[in-house]
């Protein structure tokens, strides 16, 4: 586990202001969701965090060292999987503990043991083509988890899956995370999400995009998603994101 800083962090892409002046604490083994409005530099702060992008001024910290390039203790999963189309799930999830130094056979083993535990042990000698989007998505998860990184960066990572796959795997996601002591930055736009799966939820304004609302999740795993408190709570995030409560949506999404 890692605390992760954000420093009067500014980013600009050419004449391009994108973050401005973004100040964030995230404890150790913390689980914090980003949520705003598209385009305020979201994945961009994920991005700096591992190490891929350079803030324009102020620093990223982890563990008070500044990151500069990317490091094995820090992963990143995308919404759109990025398994290795020509290994099997098995093998996907065994090459980050080979590169780790696991013996090839023990690697094996272990990759096999986290795919059982998202419901994929029947599955581990098939190729990415052969199974659905959800399940592809669950081997990426257990992938960056194997290597059991200090800090997980989720970048909308259930975002290109149907709404019943997304709450299995957010259930899934919950259960993993609570055996795991890892610290998680995950982006969504998915209010109810960040509340289902999250310690801290922290609202960016529109573009450029700064902290406007920090708000904690103050309530015990597993978690109801119809719990008073998280439904209070979604009524503040919508509101300080400006979303018209009256337009009376069943799933709200940004
Ligand atoms: N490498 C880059 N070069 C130029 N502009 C970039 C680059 N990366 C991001 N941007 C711009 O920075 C802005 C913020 O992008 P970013 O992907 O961080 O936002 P976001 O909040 O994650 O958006 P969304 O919610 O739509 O995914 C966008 O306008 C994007 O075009």
């Amino acid at each position: 586990m890692s605390s992760v800083t954000f420093e009067h962090v500014s980013k600009d892409f050419g004449t391009l202001s994108v973050l401005q002046d973004v100040h964030l604490h995230v404890n150790s083994g913390q689980f914090v969701a980003l949520v705003g409005p598209s385009g305020t530099g979201k994945s961009t702060l994920l991005r700096m965090v591992a190490g891929l992008e350079p803030p324009t001024s102020g620093q990223v910290t982890v563990d008070g060292q500044s990151v500069r390039r990317p490091h094995a203790s820090r992963t990143l999963v995308f919404q759109e999987h990025a398994l290795l189309p020509w290994l099997t799930l098995q093998d996907n999830v065994a090459l980050g503990l080979e590169f780790q130094g696991s013996p090839r056979s023990a690697a094996r083993q272990q990759a096999v043991e986290w795919l059982a535990r998202v419901s994929l042990g029947d599955f581990g000698t098939y190729y990415p083509h052969q199974v659905s989007g959800g399940m592809r998505q669950r081997a990426a998860i257990v992938r960056a988890l194997a290597v059991r990184p200090r800090v997980l960066l989720l970048d909308e990572p259930f975002g290109a899956l149907d709404a019943l796959t997304r709450l299995q795997l957010q259930r899934e996601l919950s259960g993993l995370w609570t055996g795991g002591n890892m610290t998680v930055l995950m982006v969504t736009h998915d209010v109810e999400e960040a509340l289902y799966l999250a310690d801290r939820v922290i609202v960016l304004g529109p573009r450029p995009g700064r902290v406007i609302a920090d708000h904690p999740v103050p309530l015990p795993r597993p978690r109801s998603r119809t719990a008073p408190p998280l439904l209070t709570l979604r009524q503040r995030i919508l509101a300080d994101l400006g979303v018209d409560e009256s337009s009376q949506l069943k799933e709200v999404t940004l």
